[in-house]
C-alpha cells in the first residue's frame, strides 16, 4: 500500500485486528486505542490505555500497533500510553483509600508457602512496576520481617499515624516489628487480633498504592471476616499444595469466601514439581491440586510453582527469590501469576463497571514513544 493512502479510517481498520493482551478484546473496541491521526508525512499518532505498567505488555502493544500501522502504509509511528491501574470499590468509611487494590493470600492450612506466596508475589507485582505494601496479618506466626530482611520499629509520626518499613520498594507491616520477640505472638487472642489487624488498617501511613497484599494467618476466615467487614478488597488468592490430603482444608476456606462474598482471584499451586539432578520433574506431592480447587473456586488457577531449594535458602536470608534470583523457574513462576494477578484484576474491574475503559485517574503514567 502507498502512503498517500493511509487515512484515519484505514488505520482504523488496520488497528482493529489490535488485541488488548490484559482483556483479550480488541483494544479499538473497548476504548483503549484514541487520539488516532495520521499526518500529511504518513506519520501515525495514536494513543493507548493500558490496565498494566508491565514492561512486557506494552512492548507486546507497541509492536503489535506499530506492525499494523505499517502494513498500512504508516511511515512513523508515534505510541503515547497511558496506564490506569484499575481499583477496587472504596467505600465511605475506608481506611485505606489511597490503596487500589486489596489482595488476601490465604491458605487453608499452615506450612503451604502461604508467606513465600506473598513475599514474592510482592515483589513480583513490584517488579512489573505496582507500587506495592505487604502487610503480614498472620499474627501467630509473623514470617514476613525475615523473608523481607527487615527488623525494627516503624517510626511513627507526631499525628500517631505508624510509617511502613521498606525493602527492595515493598511498603511493609508486621505484627513482628511491634512484638519483643518471636514467642510473644502465641499470647495473642481472638479480640486482640481483631483491634491489633483494625489498627494497622486505619493507624499505617500506606499512602498511595496500587496493591496491597495482605498474608492472612491459616485456617479460619475470622481475619478475613474482619478485613471484608471493614473494607472491600480486590478478592482472595488462594494457596495449595498438589496433594489431595491437604484439599479438604482448602475447600473449607473456599466455601467461607463465597458466604464473605470475597471473590476468588486465582489459585496457586505450590511446591508442583521438583526438578532433579537430571532434569527430570518429579511431581513428590502428587498432582492436580491446583486445578481441583481452582475448579471448585470457579477460579483460574495462576501458576504452579515449582519447589526448589534456593527458594527456601533466600527465604530464610531475607532476600526472597524474586528478587534474589529472578530468572530462576520459581521466579519466573511468580511473575506469571503477577501478570496473571493483574489481568484477573483488571478484568474483575472491567466487568463490575460494565465494559468501559478505566476512568483516568489522577496522575497516569504517561510514556511517550516515538519511532
Ligand atoms: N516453592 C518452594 N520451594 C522450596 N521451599 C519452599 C517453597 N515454598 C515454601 N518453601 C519453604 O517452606 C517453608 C514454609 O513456607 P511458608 O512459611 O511460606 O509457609 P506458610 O504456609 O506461610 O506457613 P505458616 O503456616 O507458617 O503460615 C519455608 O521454609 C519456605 O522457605
Amino acid at each position: 500500500m502507498n502512503m498517500a493512502e493511509l487515512t484515519t479510517e484505514s488505520l482504523r481498520t488496520a488497528l482493529s485486528k489490535v488485541v488488548d493482551p490484559v482483556f483479550e478484546k480488541p483494544m479499538l473496541d473497548i476504548g483503549a486505542l484514541t487520539d488516532l491521526s495520521v499526518e500529511p508525512g504518513g506519520e501515525v499518532k495514536v494513543r493507548a490505555h493500558l490496565a498494566t505498567p508491565s514492561s512486557t505488555v506494552h512492548a507486546k502493544v507497541r509492536e503489535e500497533i506499530e506492525r499494523a500501522a505499517r502494513e498500512a502504509g504508516a511511515t512513523a509511528v508515534d505510541i503515547a500510553i497511558d496506564v490506569q491501574v484499575p481499583t477496587r470499590e472504596v467505600m465511605g468509611d475506608d481506611p485505606i483509600p489511597g490503596v487500589k487494590n486489596v489482595v488476601l493470600v490465604m491458605s487453608g492450612k499452615g506450612g503451604v508457602g502461604k508467606s513465600t506466596t506473598a513475599v514474592n508475589l510482592t515483589l513480583a507485582l513490584k517488579r512489573a512496576g505496582l507500587r506495592v505494601g505487604i502487610l503480614d496479618a498472620d499474627i501467630y506466626g509473623p514470617s514476613i520481617p525475615t523473608m523481607m530482611g527487615v527488623h525494627g520499629h516503624p517510626p511513627t509520626r507526631d499525628d500517631k499515624k505508624i510509617l511502613p518499613l521498606e525493602r527492595f520498594g515493598v511498603k511493609m507491616m508486621s505484627i513482628g516489628f511491634l512484638l519483643e520477640d518471636d514467642k510473644q505472638a502465641v499470647i495473642w487472642r481472638g479480640p486482640m487480633l481483631h483491634s491489633a489487624l483494625q489498627q494497622f488498617l486505619k493507624d499505617v501511613e500506606w499512602g498511595e498504592l496500587d496493591y496491597l497484599v495482605l498474608d492472612l494467618p491459616p485456617g479460619t476466615g475470622d481475619v478475613a471476616l474482619t478485613m471484608a467487614q471493614k473494607l472491600k478488597v480486590s478478592g482472595v488468592v488462594m494457596v495449595t499444595t498438589p496433594q489431595e490430603v491437604a484439599l479438604q482444608d482448602v475447600y473449607k476456606c473456599v466455601s467461607m469466601c463465597s458466604k464473605l462474598s470475597l471473590p476468588i482471584l486465582g489459585v496457586i499451586e505450590n511446591m508442583s514439581y521438583f526438578v532433579d539432578s537430571a532434569g527430570v520433574r518429579q511431581e513428590l506431592f502428587g498432582r492436580g491440586g491446583g486445578e481441583k480447587i481452582a475448579e471448585f473456586a470457579k477460579a483460574p488457577l495462576l501458576g504452579q510453582i515449582p519447589l526448589e531449594p534456593p527458594v527456601r535458602e533466600w527465604g530464610d536470608k531475607g532476600m526472597p527469590i524474586v528478587q534474589s534470583v529472578p530468572d530462576s523457574a520459581s521466579a519466573k513462576a511468580f511473575t506469571a501469576v503477577a501478570d496473571a494477578l493483574i489481568a484477573k484484576v483488571a478484568n474483575l474491574h472491567f466487568e463490575r463497571t460494565g465494559g468501559t475503559r478505566i476512568p483516568a485517574a489522577k496522575g497516569p503514567t504517561r510514556l511517550r514513544i516515538v519511532r
